[in-house]
């Protein structure tokens, strides 16, 4: 418990990044422990909490996230300050202008904020500003981790958990913060008129992103914000307290409700609008209170271990989200093939289930994670033999959820360039038969893809295969109103076997340094695929 101190008499600040709320949030408390004057600040920097590459449905997620810290502010008596500028700049004005002596921020651990946050450091260091970076965007600290395993990253998932067993379980979330006494700083004329860039919270439109998506009908609104988050949290604990109960664990994994109401709390943890400690020691003693005590384990939240892996495994690596000058990835010898590419993207390869997985993602900015992973094979070793970081790219762009290291991770994951089995093709799924299992009345496709509403649903999946008459009685000729498909499936992922066996033999002579899962069975729990939705490809 830190105590406030009235003798240290800071003028302290507070800067948001990630950690987007008031709960578990060590670095407020830290900025509110010795603070004569406090202030909040967000900086629209182009780069902070991933806004260089964002769509519109994630920019308002983030908007809505920085209202909802605002209004909390405010019946504090205070508010956030939406700046505008290079951080360091900011912050040496504040020095200046308002006796800034100290700043307090969650660590942004990515290699990618590596330059930010280090001119912020030498800033201070230059000039005397005390500077605190608090963990508590992950559960342990990726530094610490690496250390543990001997200065390196631990390459198997299996290793990472025997690392973080060795340091002990992740710290509990941090006490409230108490507001009482707390004096909200008011910045100077000079300095709003200098960096303040909304007086309100903008929307994305003023930005100049648009929702192009709004005529396509009615769509799930995920809302940012902690509250939300919160109230989230309360759903989705009964959602696993209904597991439990029934003997599963990791619900939304085990039973995909693709188009379900919203239990995923994916982009409030990616934006630390919700604590990820406060979720994992909430469904851990939830567990406990279920079974009797301590008998819960790490594999009741082992999708936050995943997070915590790809965090930890980026930390030294700044080429981690690229193939060619990354140490851990395979260099494949993709196909350049815009035309394909264009297709996928527009959701128009002629799979069905594809096409329905691609519109949800640019008109929600949200798919499941058995449907990324169904598009994301379908893109790389399965169909396309694209690159990865075509998808990278894209998925960036749309997902509200969208986090560096986690989103280049599993990309590298599912096309077999790093994670995987040195090129493995196995567990390739088929797009019609995955999709048959996961969608089996065709709810999803035909929300998404209202073309093929009236197919029947032998036909659904596969639409090139009904008759002419069909497809007219149905409204909708293959070809015209919905596109044939741009690759026939079987000769496709036959054809990139041949291609991972080829480059696989040219690799054996030196094998690279690579990540690779400890065993099949590993393989299958993370891809969230069984035995029967493996492609038997011969
Ligand atoms: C190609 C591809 C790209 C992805 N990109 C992202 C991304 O940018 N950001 C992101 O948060 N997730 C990403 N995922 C992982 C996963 O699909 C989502 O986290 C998941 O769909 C969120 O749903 P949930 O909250 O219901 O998951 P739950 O099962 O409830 O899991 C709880 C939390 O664990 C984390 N998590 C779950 N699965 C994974 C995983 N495979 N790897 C790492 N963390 C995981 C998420 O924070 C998630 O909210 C990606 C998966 C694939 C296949």
């Amino acid at each position: 418990m830190r105590s406030r101190n009235p003798n240290e008499n800071k003028v302290t600040l507070l800067w948001f990044r990630h950690g987007l709320r008031l709960h578990d949030n060590p670095a407020l408390l830290e900025a509110l422990r010795c603070s004569k004057e406090f202030y909040a600040v967000f900086i629209f920097d182009g780069e902070s909490a991933g806004t260089r590459v964002i769509g519109h449905n994630r920019l308002k997620f983030l908007l809505e996230s920085l209202s909802d810290i605002n209004s909390q502010l405010q019946s504090h008596g205070g508010k956030l300050y939406l700046l505008n500028g290079k951080p360091f700049e900011i912050f040496k004005t504040l020095k200046e202008e308002v006796g800034l002596q100290k700043i307090c921020f969650e660590q942004d651990c990515e290699p990618i904020w590596k330059e930010r946050d280090d001119s912020v450091k030498d800033l201070c260091q230059e000039i005397g500003i005390e500077c605190v970076e608090e963990v508590s965007h992950t559960l342990w600290d990726p530094r610490v981790v690496i250390e543990t395993n001997g200065g390196i990253p631990p390459l198997t998932y299996q290793m990472f958990l025997h690392t973080v067993a060795a340091i002990g379980p992740p710290p509990r979330p941090v006490q409230d913060a108490d507001w009482t006494g707390v004096n909200f700083g008011i910045l100077p004329k000079k300095v709003v008129d200098k960096f303040e860039a909304f007086t309100s919270v903008p929307s994305p439109e003023e930005f100049g992103l648009v929702d192009n998506t709004k005529s396509k009908g009615p769509k799930v609104r995920w809302i940012g914000g902690e509250s939300n988050a919160l109230k989230n949290l309360s759903f989705r604990l009964e959602v696993e307290n209904n597991a439990f109960c029934n003997g599963i664990y990791l619900p939304n994994q085990v039973n995909p409700d693709l188009i379900g109401p919203p239990t995923s709390q994916s982009a409030a943890l990616s934006f630390g609008c919700l604590s990820v400690r406060k979720f994992y020691w909430a469904i851990h003693d939830l567990f406990n209170q279920v079974y009797g005590e301590n008998l819960s384990n790490e594999s009741i939240t082992g999708q936050l271990i995943w997070r915590e892996y790809f965090y930890t495994m980026s930390v030294d690596n700044p080429f981690y989200a690229e193939m060619k000058r990354n140490p851990i990835c395979l260099d494949i010898p993709w196909h350049e093939d815009q035309e394909n590419l264009e297709s996928w993207k527009q959701g128009k390869t002629g799979y069905p289930f594809i096409d329905a997985a691609m519109r949800q993602l640019v008109q929600e900015g949200w798919v499941h994670h058995a449907a990324r992973n169904a598009v994301a094979f379908f893109l790389t070793r399965g169909d396309l033999w694209i690159s990865w970081e075509h998808g990278l790219a894209f998925f960036l762009y749309y997902l509200i959820d969208a986090d560096w290291s986690v989103c280049a991770g599993n990309w590298m994951w599912v096309s077999s360039s790093a994670f995987e089995k040195l090129l493995d093709c196995s567990q390739c799924v088929s797009p019609v038969s995955y999709g048959r299992r996961l969608d089996p009345c065709g709810i999803y496709i035909k929300k998404y893809v209202p073309e093929l509403s009236r197919f029947p649903i032998e036909y659904l999946h596969e639409p090139w295969k009904a008759s002419l008459e069909l497809q007219q009685s149905c409204g909708c000729i293959i070809g015209r109103d919905y596109p044939e498909r741009i690759v026939d499936h079987n000769v496709a992922s036959l054809r990139n076997r041949k291609y991972m066996e080829d480059i696989c033999l040219s690799l054996m002579i030196s094998p690279p340094k690579h990540c690779c899962p400890s065993d099949e069975e590993e393989t299958r729990r993370f891809l969230m695929i069984t035995q029967e939705d493996v492609d038997h490809i011969h």
